[in-house]
Parts: C-alpha cells; structure tokens; sequence
C-alpha cells in the first residue's frame, strides 16, 4: 500500500508503547519514542533495545527516543498514548504545558478509572482543554508486546466516536503482520479491553489453584457473558463482545504466559499475596484497579457480576482464592441464557 510518511510520537516506553512505535516505523513513519527514564532512552537511542521491556528485540534505528516531551510533541499532530490507565492524566498534563497545537490521540491503554468510573478516552477528553484535542481513537485487541515485536501476525480494531480519524489511524498501523479493523462502538471496545483483563486473573489464579481446562473455558465463557452485561448496561452492542476485543482479548489474555494479568492471577492462586506478586511483576498489572472500577459499576448499573465480585474479594477483602471459587460453584441455580434475555429485552 502507498503510504505517506508521517512524524508520530508514542508516549510511553514499555512494552506495548515499544512494540507499537516498530509497526509504525515498519511502516516508514517517523517515531519519536518518549519515555520519562533517561537512562532507558539512552540504551534505546544507543544501542537500539529496550531490555527490560523487550528483552529478545533489536528496534528499527529509525525509532528515536526522547526523554524531553517538549521535544518529542514539537511539529506533532498524532500521538499514541502508551502508559498505563493511572498514568494517562499526568502524561496528558504534561503534554498540555508543551504543546499548543491541537493533537489526534489515539490511546492504547486497557483499563477504567476507578471511583470516576470514566473509560479511557472520557479521561483524556476531560484533561484536554478545549481547542487542543482533535480527536480520540482507542486500538485494542488481542495483541501481546511480544509477539507484535517479532511480527507474528496480530489483528486489533480501532474506535472513535469520530470514524474518519479511526479510519486514519487504521491506514497509519495496517500492514501484512498488523491488521486493523474498525468498530463505531467505542463503549464496547474499551469496555472489553479494560474488563478482560479482571477475567485473565482470575484465569491465573484458577490455574494457580491447580484446576483445569474445563475451569479456564468456564470463567473466559461465563466472564464474556457479565463483561457483554455491563457493557450493553453502559451503551455497548453486543456484538462487539464477539469480536477481537471481546472474545479474542479474552482468549489471548486467559491462556496466554505473556500476559501480566494471567500471570499475577497466576501467583495469587498459588498463594502469594498481592502485594508481593504486584512487586515481582515490575510491569503494569491493569487488572486490578479496574477490578475496583468494574465492582464499583456493577453496583451503579445494578449488574450481576459474580467473577468480577470474587475477584474483588480475593484483592481487597482476603478472601482465600479457594473459597471464592467455591463460592462461586455453590451460588443458586440459573438459566445459562438469562444475560441473553436480558440483552434482547426479552425472555428466552
Ligand atoms: N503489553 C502488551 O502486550 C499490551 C499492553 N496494553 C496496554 O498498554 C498499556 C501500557 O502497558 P505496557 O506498555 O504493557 O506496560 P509496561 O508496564 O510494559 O510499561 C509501562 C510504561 O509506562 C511508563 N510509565 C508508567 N507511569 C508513567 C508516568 N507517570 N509517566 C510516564 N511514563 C510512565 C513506564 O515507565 P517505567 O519503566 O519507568 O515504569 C513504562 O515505560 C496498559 O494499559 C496495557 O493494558 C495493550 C495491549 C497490549
Ligand atoms: O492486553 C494484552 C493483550 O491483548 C496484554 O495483556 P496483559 O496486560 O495481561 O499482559
């Protein structure tokens, strides 16, 4: 495909933020990699790795990291947000003490704000004054950092509420290893990027436990069916929900040992506890704040969410991971296909 090189800044040198800043200078863009530790901008720009985050990869020496935003957002117009979702106001305060010129923003980060409730792109719309901010499109999917890294062929979906700039950002990622779709359902896209992820832990800590497949495909199948429940109570389609950022997250995230999420839950099943396993991570673990964040609107959507209920048991209350999973199996008896009912407003 013909493509026009443009000058992008991916705020955030992790995992993910790295990984995305390869397709886009695969794709002959020019990057500028920001990240707030000098040290790890410097052995990006020397040496052309990224050890902590990558460990395996030599980057594109066309990827260029800055450590000063100002510079990294100077003659911008498109910036990828790439930090995790309790980083996303402060980078955005800092962009707006540089900048002046109004920004496409396209966010990547798979979590909900706990007590504010907000999804990623609500957030970011609230910090940005007015005049500044272009647009918002979110990409999500089923897309580990490392496996995009050594471009084994992934397929994520961007959202906006303004499709044209979705459709931009489409052209700006697409290539033979990184397809993009889009969705216009924005809810239902971050929706299911962020709650997957509660689902992936408690897929880890089944598997912790000792407890099998038929456990892992209960809690991906049962979890999609409260994750649609609450996201068409907030506004969603559900079909998003069976799409790559519903059911294809959630298979990635679930049975996958890159996942942060996964292998957390993973520790506390074997009996860790949370802060220790938060310790030895040294990643961003999205799972557990929006554990917080899905309880607490589950309680204001007045939606039944038992996995997301245990789990939040399990995080803040002590509950042993054992007795949440027996709680959960001796719960009253149901209709699998009540969530359905309720979805199509009627009876099944
Ligand atoms: N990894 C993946 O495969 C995928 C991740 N995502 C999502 O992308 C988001 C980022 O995740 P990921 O890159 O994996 O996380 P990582 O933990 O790998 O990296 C997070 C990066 O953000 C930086 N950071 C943290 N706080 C701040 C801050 N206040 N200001 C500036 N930089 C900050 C970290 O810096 P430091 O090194 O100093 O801690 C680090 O460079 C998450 O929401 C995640 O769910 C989505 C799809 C795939
Ligand atoms: O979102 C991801 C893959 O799509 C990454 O998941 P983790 O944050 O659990 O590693």
């Amino acid at each position: 495909m013909e493509r026009k090189s443009e000058k992008i800044a991916v705020l955030g040198a992790g995992s993910w933020g790295t990984a995305l800043a390869m397709v886009l200078a695969d794709n002959g863009h020019e990057v500028r990699l920001w990240g707030h530790n000098p040290v790890q901008i410097d052995e990006i720009n020397h040496h052309h790795t990224n050890k902590k985050y990558l460990p395996e990869i030599t980057l594109p020496a066309t990827i260029i990291g800055y450590s000063s935003l100002q510079e990294a957002l100077a003659g911008i117009k498109t910036v990828i947000m790439a930090v995790p979702t309790k980083a996303i106001r402060e980078v955005i305060r800092k962009m707006t003490e540089v900048t002046s010129e109004p920004l496409e923003i396209v966010h990547v980060s798979k979590g909900i704000e706990p007590d504010s409730l907000l999804r990623i792109s609500e957030m970011i719309e609230e910090e940005m004054p007015e005049g500044l901010l272009e647009s918002v499109v979110v990409l999500s999917g089923p897309s580990h950092a490392e496996e995009v890294s050594l471009r084994h062929p992934t397929t994520v979906t961007v959202s906006s509420k303004n499709m044209g700039a979705a459709e931009k950002i489409q052209d700006l990622f697409i290539n033979n290893n990184f397809r993009v779709y889009t969705n216009p359902d924005l809810i239902g896209v971050e929706i299911g990027g962020a709650l997957k992820n509660i689902i992936a832990l408690a897929a880890g800590i089944s598997d912790g436990l000792g407890y099998g497949d038929n456990a892992k495909a209960a809690l991906i199948t049962r979890g999609l069916a409260e994750i649609a429940r609450l996201g068409v109570k907030m506004g969603a389609s559900p079909l998003t929900f069976s799409g790559l950022t519903g059911i294809g997250d959630l298979i990635v995230t679930c049975t996958s040992v890159h996942s942060r999420n996964w292998r957390a839950g993973n520790l506390l099943g074997k009996g860790q506890n949370l802060e220790e396993v938060l310790e030895n991570m040294g990643m961003v673990v999205e799972g557990v704040r929006t554990t917080k964040a899905a309880y607490q609107l589950a309680e204001k959507y007045g939606v039944n969410m038992p996995i997301t209920n245990a789990l939040y048991n399990i995080l803040f209350n002590e509950v042993n991971p054992k007795d949440a999973v027996d709680g959960l199996m001796s719960r009253e008896k149901t209709h699998e296909m009540e969530d359905l009912a309720d979805i199509l407003g009627g009876k099944i």
